[in-house]
């Protein structure tokens, strides 16, 4: 395969982080199954499933704490070894841990000393994430957002390229999250690339650019936030002879998921279509309706439906 330089260069330019094929086994337990996808630069994304999808697994792994089993990845442009690609990372991925009888700023001080960073940076850092008046205040007696918020601070210590946080609006209450998720999308504007694992459909949605949906560590949709949104919607049927209209819409390329719960038949959408031309090629097919209405679902229903009803 012939690639010209400047399309290598470009390419290179942009990504960030790729995952080709990773798969991760616990004994007999399939954590992350044949998982791929790339993270370029300047995007938010999201890695969201539900709790055991294996959101923390693949973090892990990228991050060098978690070994995989099989597949690859790599960092950057596949030719820093992991190790120096981790020293552009910033990533929190467990509980924030400063020492509770120092201050913020102290705290940063020890974190720049391990990653030879300039204590100027603290003042900077501090400031994004809203804590500067409270530098001289003891880890001890910060609120949990705080404590959350000293952790972000601490990993941008270094300028990282990208930002990665698992859960992190985990146990939060409603005014902490919402400073959190305002913090990242300010990194994020400044140009930050940052991925973050959520099972919060609502965080992806109101952070994220881009989203990977993992279901039992299987990859149901990667792609932009806004596309997922953007669905055709569905149809709600009722029909005496249910099994040919079950029939006629599995032979329907319009139609792609269909749910039948009891005498209710859900359709779905993959392109968009009108009631009336719908209900018309029913009716010339002789399948009379009793009940139709058309719905457009909502990004928490396709997520549901995304990751509770499709087979792997
Ligand atoms: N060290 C381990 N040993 C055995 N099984 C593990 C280990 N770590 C994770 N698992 C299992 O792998 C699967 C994926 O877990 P993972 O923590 O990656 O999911 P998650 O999507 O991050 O969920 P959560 O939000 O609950 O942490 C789960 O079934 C979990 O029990």
């Amino acid at each position: 395969m012939s690639v010209s330089n400047s399309t290598l260069k470009n390419y290179n330019l942009e990504s960030i982080l790729t995952i080709s094929n990773l798969t991760k086994k616990f004994g007999y337990l399939t954590a992350v199954k044949d998982l791929s996808f790339t993270i370029n630069k300047g995007n938010v994304y999201g890695i969201l499933g539900p709790n055991g999808s294996g959101k923390s697994t693949t973090l892990g792994i990228v991050l060098n704490v978690v070994n995989k089993t099989e597949g690859d990845f790599h960092w950057f442009d596949g030719n820093t070894s992991t190790h120096d690609a981790l020293k552009k990372v910033g990533a929190i991925i467990e509980r924030p841990n400063f020492y509770p009888y120092m201050t913020a700023s102290q705290n940063l001080k020890l974190v720049c000393r391990i990653k030879g960073v300039n204590y100027d940076k603290i003042d900077e850092k501090l400031e994004i994430v809203g804590l500067l008046d409270r530098k001289n205040s003891k880890f001890k007696t910060y609120s949990l957002g705080m404590k959350q918020r000293l952790a972000i601070a601490s990993a941008l210590l270094n300028d990282p390229e990208i930002l990665i946080l698992d859960e992190p609006t985990n146990g939060l209450d409603p005014q902490g999250i919402h400073q959190i998720r305002e913090i990242i999308k300010q990194i994020a504007a400044k140009g930050t690339t940052i991925l973050l694992a959520s099972h919060l459909l609502d965080e992806v949605e109101k952070v994220c650019s881009h989203v990977v949906v993992l279901r039992k560590g299987v990859k149901l949709y990667s792609g932009r936030v806004d596309e997922m949104i953007s669905s055709h919607g569905f149809f709600e049927l009722k029909c005496n002879k249910q099994e040919e209209l079950v029939s006629f819409l599995e032979n329907h390329n319009a139609f792609g998921n269909i749910k039948i719960q009891d005498d209710l038949v859900t359709a779905f959408l993959n392109e968009p279509m009108k009631s009336e031309d719908f209900n018309k090629q029913l009716f010339e097919q002789n399948i009379i309706l009793t009940h139709l209405v058309q719905r457009k679902e909502s990004l928490e229903e396709q997520f549901l439906q995304l990751t509770d009803n499709q087979k792997n």
